[in-house]
C-alpha cells in the first residue's frame, strides 16, 4: 500500500506533499461528537482571539468558511470573569476586575495592587534566563509565585514553574523587565521599537471575524462541532488545491540528503523533496534525521515533553456549586491533579439538548506524571477515572456518579520550555544554517504552544519559503 503511495507520489505533479503518521489530521485537536449532539474535547477547548497570532487564526477560520460555526465567549460571560483555585481544601475565586485588585482576596494575604506597586521598585534582573518561579518570586513575591504562577504554568504547559523558562514561556513579561526594569512599566509603556517592528513584520490585517472578536471583546472561542472541525476544514480545503496532496497513515521513517534536497523514507518506499517543513514534535524529528545531523538531533532531543491524563465526565443536571471556566490546583495542594475545566459553562452549546447536564474535564499528570502514575503506557482506565471522580467529589462536593465518561492518556502531548530553551533554539537554528539543511521548523516544540502560536509558526514557515518557489 505504502510503496504504491510512494510510486503514486513520484508520478504526480504535486508540488506540496503533507504526510501525517496517524489515521487523522489535527494532532491534539481532537473532539468526540456523540450522536445526541454532545461534544467533548480531548485537547484544546478554547482559543484566545488576542493579538496578531489570535487574529491570524480567526482569519484562517474565516477563510475556511467557518464563521457561522464559531462559539464566542465574551468578556462579560461568567466563564471569563470566574476562574478558581483549589487551595487548602477550598475553592477560591481568582481576583478579577478593579475590585479584585484593591481588596485582599483569599488565599492571598494582601491586595494584588500592593504586590504590583512594589514590583516597580524591584531591581532589574541580570540573568539571561530565569525559571518562571524565580522571576515571579523575585518581582512579585513568594505567595504569587507559589500559588498563582504555579497554577498558571500547570494550566498552560501542564508544567512545573520551577523548571520552565520565563524568557521562553512568557516573553512579553520577560521583555518588559528587560526594556523598562519592571513588568508593570513595560506593560504600560510598551517594550520599545524592537517589539513594535516585530509586530509590524507579522502583517496580519484583521478579517471581519477578527474585527468582530475585538468589538465584542471575546476572551476565547470554540467551534460548534468542536475544535477538531478546524483541521477537518483545513484538510478539505487542501484536498481541493491542485498542487497539494495530503496523506494520512504515512509516517516519515527517515530522512537522508539527496542532492540539494531530501529523500523521505516511508514505511515501504521513499519520496523526494526539495525542502521540508517539519511540523512534528522536536523529538520525533530528531529520531528521523540522518546520522550526519547528530548535533541537531541532540539539541532537538533536549526539548522535553510531558504527558497528561484526561478524563471527560458528564453528569445529569446542573451539579456545580460555583460557575466559571474551571479551577486549577497548585502543586503544593496535589501534584497529580492539575485542574478541572467546567466545559458546560463556557460552551453550553456542546451539551446535549433537552435536560440540563454538566460536562467537566479533569486533567492530571503533566510534569508530575511519572512520579504520580508511572509510565503513561498501559495505565488502568478505572484507576484514572476513580482519581478524577474523587477529585470532583472533594473539590466540588459532587457525590453523584457521572453518567458518561471517557479516559485518555495524552502521551508526550505538551513540550516543556525549560530553563535555557532559547539557547537550545539558537543552537538548532544555527545547526540548520551551518549545514545548509533545506529544513524549516514549525509546531509547538519551539516558539509557543498555543493553537494560535502553532498556526502562526506554520504560516511563517510557509512564508519563509515563498521566495524559493
Ligand atoms: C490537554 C491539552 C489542552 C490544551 N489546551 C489548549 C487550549 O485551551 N488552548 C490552546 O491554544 N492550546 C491548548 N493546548 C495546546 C495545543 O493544543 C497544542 O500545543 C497544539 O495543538 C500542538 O500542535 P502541533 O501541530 O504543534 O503538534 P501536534 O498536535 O503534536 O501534531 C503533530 C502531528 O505530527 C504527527 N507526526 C508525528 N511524528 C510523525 C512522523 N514521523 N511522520 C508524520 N507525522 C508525524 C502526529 O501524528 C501529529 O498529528 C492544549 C494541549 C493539550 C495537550
Ligand atoms: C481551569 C482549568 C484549566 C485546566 C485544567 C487547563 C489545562 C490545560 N491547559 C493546557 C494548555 C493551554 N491552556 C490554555 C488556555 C487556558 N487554559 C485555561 C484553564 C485550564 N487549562 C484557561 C482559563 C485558559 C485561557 C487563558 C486566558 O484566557 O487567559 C492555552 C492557551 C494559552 C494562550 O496563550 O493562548 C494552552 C496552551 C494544557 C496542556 C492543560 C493540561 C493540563
Amino acid at each position: 500500500m505504502t510503496s504504491q503511495l510512494a510510486a503514486e507520489v513520484r508520478k504526480t505533479k504535486s508540488s506540496h506533499l503533507l504526510l501525517e503518521a496517524s489515521d487523522r489530521f489535527g494532532g491534539w485537536l481532537s473532539s468526540t461528537r456523540r450522536e445526541d449532539g454532545t461534544v467533548f474535547e480531548h485537547g484544546p477547548r478554547g482559543v484566545r482571539p488576542v493579538g496578531a497570532a489570535g487574529w491570524n487564526t480567526l482569519n484562517m477560520v474565516a477563510e475556511l468558511g467557518l464563521e457561522s460555526e464559531v462559539l464566542p465567549v465574551p468578556y462579560d460571560h461568567v466563564a471569563s470573569k470566574n476562574r478558581f483555585l483549589f487551595f487548602k481544601g477550598k475553592l477560591h475565586k481568582m481576583p478579577s476586575g478593579l475590585g479584585g485588585v484593591f481588596r485582599t482576596v483569599p488565599p492571598f494575604s494582601r491586595p494584588l495592587l500592593q504586590s504590583v506597586l512594589k514590583e516597580i521598585m524591584v531591581k532589574r534582573g541580570k540573568a539571561e534566563d530565569e525559571t518562571v518561579h524565580a522571576f515571579v518570586e523575585r518581582r512579585l513575591g513568594a505567595e504569587l509565585a507559589d500559588i498563582a504562577i504555579d497554577c498558571l504554568c500547570r494550566g498552560v504547559f501542564a508544567g512545573d514553574c520551577r523548571q520552565l523558562s520565563m524568557r521562553s514561556c512568557f516573553p512579553p513579561l520577560f521583555n518588559a523587565e528587560r526594556a523598562r526594569g519592571s513588568i508593570v512599566l513595560g506593560m504600560v509603556l510598551g517594550t520599545g521599537e524592537k517589539q513594535a517592528a516585530h509586530m509590524l513584520r507579522l502583517h496580519v490585517p484583521p478579517s471581519d471575524l477578527a474585527k468582530r472578536s475585538n468589538k465584542e471583546s471575546w476572551t476565547q472561542w470554540s467551534l460548534k462541532r468542536g475544535m477538531q472541525t478546524l483541521p477537518e476544514a483545513l484538510q478539505d480545503a487542501l484536498m481541493c488545491e491542485k498542487h497539494v496532496e495530503v496523506h494520512k497513515n504515512v509516517p516519515v521513517k527517515g530522512l537522508t540528503r539527496a542532492g540539494s534536497g531530501w529523500e523521505i523514507k516511508l514505511e515501504d518506499g521513499a519520496v523526494k523533496a526539495d525542502h521540508i517543513i517539519s511540523a512534528i514534535p522536536a523529538q520525533a524529528l530528531a529520531s528521523v534525521l540522518p546520522p550526519a545531523a547528530k548535533s541537531l538531533s541532540q539539541h532537538l532531543r533536549e526539548i522535553a515533553t510531558v504527558s497528561v491524563a484526561l478524563v471527560n465526565l458528564e453528569y445529569e443536571g446542573s451539579i456545580l456549586p460555583v460557575t466559571g471556566f474551571g479551577h486549577l490546583v497548585p502543586s503544593s495542594e496535589d501534584k497529580a491533579l492539575l485542574g478541572v475545566v467546567y466545559d458546560s459553562v463556557p460552551f453550553p452549546q456542546h451539551s446535549r439538548p433537552g435536560a440540563p447536564s454538566t460536562r467537566l474535564t479533569v486533567m492530571m499528570g503533566g510534569a508530575w506524571f511519572q512520579e504520580e502514575f508511572g509510565k503513561p503506557e498501559g495505565l488502568a482506565e478505572q484507576e484514572l477515572l476513580g482519581r478524577a471522580t474523587r477529585a470532583v467529589r472533594a473539590h466540588l462536593g459532587v457525590t453523584a456518579e457521572p453518567q458518561w465518561s471517557y479516559v485518555t492518556v495524552l502521551k508526550d502531548c505538551i513540550p516543556q520550555y525549560h530553563l535555557g530553551h532559547w539557547k537550545r533554539l539558537e543552537s538548532i537554528e544555527s545547526s540548520i544554517k551551518q549545514h545548509s539543511l533545506p529544513l524549516t521548523l514549525a509546531g509547538a516544540s519551539y516558539y509557543g504552544v498555543s493553537v494560535n502560536d502553532v498556526i502562526l509558526s506554520g504560516r511563517r514557515a510557509a512564508e519563509s519559503l515563498v521566495g524559493k518557489v
